[in-house]
């Protein structure tokens, strides 16, 4: 689904990137670990292709086309989509036309069906949120929980999703969980940028970057593993 070949890039003099490697399959959820600074969201915001973000080598194929060049729009049409870290606000548009935002043609007809599921799943009755604007007025928790159900409504080939369980409390962790897996059950494939180990669990691999470098990619487990003996005190001795 994607591949990314010793991918490179630098902000301002800065070297972020160092040649990441990375391979999402098809229908695979593959978490991102890794401490402040790492480059997680460097990387995710490369990925989709936003301005100020380009390679300064290295190679982006996704559904074996290479899209190192291409625009934002591009990318989408294509079938990438990324859920930003600070989730979304927009002054005067309302919970329901946000989520028909994008939303895949095959929910054509019975939008608002889907638009209540998908707040559902996020664990937020639509009775109380379907008129609320997508502002500051919602925690940011809240936003976080439409914006996941943002990419359950555009369902697309392969989602980005950096930090989705930021401002979500430890107890609905197991939430976050079983939307990856209804995605994965809807033939999404996800790349989950996450500081906890414990969301690493709901995927089926695992990459730990570290100092602008995939370290180790593996099952989550090991990889979560690794990550506290080797990198917990940012002792990366790998
Ligand atoms: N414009 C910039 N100029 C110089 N350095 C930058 C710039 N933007 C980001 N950085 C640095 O790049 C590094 C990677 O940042 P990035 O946000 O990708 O890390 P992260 O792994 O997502 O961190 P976090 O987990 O804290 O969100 C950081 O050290 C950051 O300070």
């Amino acid at each position: 689904m994607l591949k990314v070949e010793n991918l490179k890039v630098k902000r301002g003099n800065k070297e972020i990137l160092k040649g990441i490697n990375l391979e999402v399959k098809k229908n695979e959820i593959h978490t991102i670990i890794g401490p402040n600074g790492a480059g997680k969201s460097t990387l995710a915001y490369t990925l989709m292709g936003v301005s100020g973000y380009k390679p300064s080598g290295g190679k982006i194929i996704f559904k074996g086309e290479d899209i190192t060049n291409k625009s934002i729009t591009e990318r989408a049409r294509l079938g990438l989509t990324l859920a930003w870290q600070e989730p979304a606000r927009f002054e005067g548009i309302k919970v329901r036309d946000y989520l028909k935002i994008g939303m895949n043609k095959k929910y054509a007809g019975r939008e608002e069906e889907k638009i209540r599921e998908a707040l559902e799943l996020v664990g937020l009755n639509p009775e109380r949120y379907l008129d609320r604007y997508v502002d500051e007025s919602l925690s940011g928790g809240e936003r976080k929980r439409i914006e996941l159900a943002s990419i359950i409504c555009i369902e697309p080939d392969l989602a980005i999703l950096d930090e989705p369980d930021s401002g979500i409390d430890m107890v609905s962790i197991d939430e976050i969980g079983k939307v990856f897996k209804y995605l994965k059950n809807k033939g999404c494939s996800l790349l989950v940028i996450t500081h906890r180990e414990e969301l690493s669990k709901y995927g089926d691999r695992a990459s730990l970057i570290c100092g602008g470098e995939v370290i180790k990619t593996g099952k989550p487990d090991e990889v979560a593993n690794f990550y506290k003996r080797r990198c917990g005190k940012c002792k990366v001795s790998a």
